[in-house]
């Protein structure tokens, strides 16, 4: 469905029940809702399943840019307000995952667990983002696609035949939505707020990850007090596109632990 928020229309998908605990998940840059396509059967059953194109992504509204993470976070707010979400687990992918630091910060109320996944305070520089912004400007996104796939996926992945459809959702993506989500990244640095946070909090790396190396991960994981941190061996940036069941496990063990799981 497209949920109206006002100024931005965003595409939804809603998925299990419609009344139990609601869990949300943002995808990552150049990727669409479709990322968690095989975790959503994989999960217990009994939840409430939602998931967003973020803002320039899939089916959702391409505004000009360059967004601010100010303004993606902001999306995902009113979202959760319009749907009348409360207390839900937010499962954010790399930039999702950045959304997913900022959202906890601003409306703990919403978000009563968080799943960071391949992501970060801060990721990369700002002259980096502004050379990916020129490149796609210049040659479109088929032309940086031969090398997000290294970073997208293990060089074991890379020879399967799954891979011409991750980089056909890459390369369908705006070009202005792209880059304005590059911009927002370029922006951010949630050091100092992400280290405020103290709600329970699962991180995931991938071994082979280009993009959110394991280490960086780690480094975000460890300023919150209590979380935790699982490493997916053999797998890139999008683990759950890679290793769906270890991925799905990992989140099932979580929702389990912090109680969101319906008996
Ligand atoms: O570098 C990539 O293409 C991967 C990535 C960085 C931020 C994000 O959301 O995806």
């Amino acid at each position: 469905m497209i949920v109206d928020l006002g100024d931005i229309s965003l595409r939804v998908q809603e998925d299990g029940s419609e009344t139990g605990p609601p869990v949300v998940f943002a995808n990552s840059l150049g990727t669409t809702h479709a990322l968690w396509d095989q975790i959503i059967p994989l999960l217990p059953n009994g939840l409430r399943l939602i998931r967003y194109d973020m803002r320039g992504h899939g089916g959702s509204d391409v505004p000009t840019g360059p967004y601010s993470m100010g303004a993606l976070i902001r999306d995902a707010e009113r979202l959760l307000d319009h749907l009348q979400v409360r207390d839900c687990v937010f499962i954010g992918l790399s930039i999702g995952g950045m959304v997913a630091q900022g959202l906890a910060t601003k409306r703990l109320d919403l978000v009563r667990g968080l799943v960071l996944s391949n992501t970060a305070a801060k990721m990369g520089t700002a002259q980096m983002w502004q050379d990916r912004i020129d490149a796609i400007q210049k040659d479109g996104l088929a032309g940086i696609a031969d090398s997000v796939m290294e970073r997208w996926f293990s060089k074991r992945f890379r020879m399967s035949p799954e891979v011409a459809r991750w980089r056909q959702m890459l390369v369908d993506t705006p070009v202005d939505g792209y880059a304005g989500c590059c911009a927002a990244i370029a922006g951010t640095d949630f050091y100092t707020t992400t280290a405020g946070l103290t709600l329970p909090t699962l991180a995931i790396a991938g071994s082979e990850d280009g993009a959110s190396p394991p280490d960086l991960v780690r480094e975000t994981q460890e300023l919150i007090k209590g979380s935790r941190f699982q490493l997916i061996r053999g797998a890139g940036h999008l683990p759950c596109v890679e290793q769906p069941e270890v991925y799905a496990d990992a989140l099932t063990e979580f929702l389990h632990s912090i109680g969101h799981v319906p008996a």
